[in-house]
């Protein structure tokens, strides 16, 4: 079966002069998979997540999401790749204040027709199925839905934005570090009905938290070295021109724990449009050899 994601020899730096923030030899993650990604600040989790949301480019190696090769799409043909089959959560949730609940849970819909078209089968309506997946999240609450999405609690935001990155069912489920303005026991129920949906839909979760205690809920850790740690502490540089190998990302097997965990626990987001995803773009350089 092909995997949902495969990295072959990643390499990525912000700038032409700088270090590399990710160097991963090989990773795989097959559907379904529940994937925890932990590092360091400043190890490059974030600009993993949108290297695999195909917000950026790497300069070096291949990343396949569903077996396409990002690299091989233009741009814009990325931007509707990310659309139609990933969802994303982000840290800072990305609603849309001007727009309702509903329509902030339906927005993937309005980039993708396939994500609109896999929500209808689940639903009569694009609204049912929001509300749908809203009532699955615990967000069911009458006279809720009417709120202005500014005036909900962060934990209520923060299923909104599940919700919306859930719709159309993904196959692929970007979270990052989503649950880190909630305390431990909402913590964990919002994982666990992450879980539950993901796994409803036969979506892959990918995750980045700080939080070591979720870890164990998870099929596979993969942590993310400091390589740029040069940049930060100038007193101990990192040879740059050092023979590799560069200390690779880590991935951690399943063990018996998680599979009990696993057990126990029962959007592009906005796709191109949110804001999160126009972020920074690393400095023109030229291939390496
Ligand atoms: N748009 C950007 N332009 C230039 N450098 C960037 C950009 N985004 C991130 N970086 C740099 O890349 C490195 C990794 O950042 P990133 O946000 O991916 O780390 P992180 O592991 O997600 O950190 P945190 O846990 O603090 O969120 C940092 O040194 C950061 O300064």
């Amino acid at each position: 079966m092909t995997p949902v994601i495969r990295l072959h020899e990643l390499r990525f730096r912000w700038r032409a002069q700088g270090p590399d923030i990710l160097a991963i030899d090989a990773l795989e993650v097959t559907a379904g998979e529940r994937l925890f990604v932990e590092g360091p600040s400043g190890s490059g989790k974030s600009t993993l997540l949108g290297l695999l949301a195909g917000v950026n480019p790497p300069q070096q190696g291949r990343i396949e999401v569903l077996g396409q090769p990002l690299d091989q799409l233009s741009p814009a043909a990325r931007d509707r790749f990310r659309a139609d089959h990933i969802g994303y959560i982000f840290q800072l949730f990305n609603l849309i204040p001007y727009l309702g609940i509903i329509d902030n849970v339906t927005l993937p819909a309005r980039f993708s027709h396939r994500r609109r078209q896999r929500a209808l089968a689940r639903s009569p309506s694009l609204a049912a199925e929001a509300k749908r997946l809203l009532a699955h999240l615990d967000l069911d609450q009458p006279g809720l839905l009417r709120q202005p999405v500014s005036e909900l609690s962060i934990g209520q935001q923060q299923r909104v934005a599940a919700a919306r990155a859930l719709l159309g069912s993904p196959e692929l489920l970007i979270a990052d570090e989503p649950t880190s303005s909630l305390d431990t026991d909402r913590r964990r129920a919002f994982i666990e009905l992450l879980f539950a949906e993901c796994a409803e839909m036969g979506s892959t979760l990918v995750f980045v938290s700080h939080d070591a205690s979720l870890e164990g809920l998870f099929d596979r850790t993969l942590r993310l070295p400091e390589l740029n740690r040069a940049v930060d502490h100038p007193l101990a540089p990192m040879p740059r021109s050092a023979p590799e190998p560069v200390v690779a990302a880590e991935v951690t097997a399943p063990s018996a724990t998680t599979t009990a965990a696993r057990a126990a626990a029962a959007t592009t987001a906005a796709t191109a449009a949110a804001p999160g995803m126009q972020a920074g773009q690393p400095e023109q350089q030229p291939p390496r050899p």
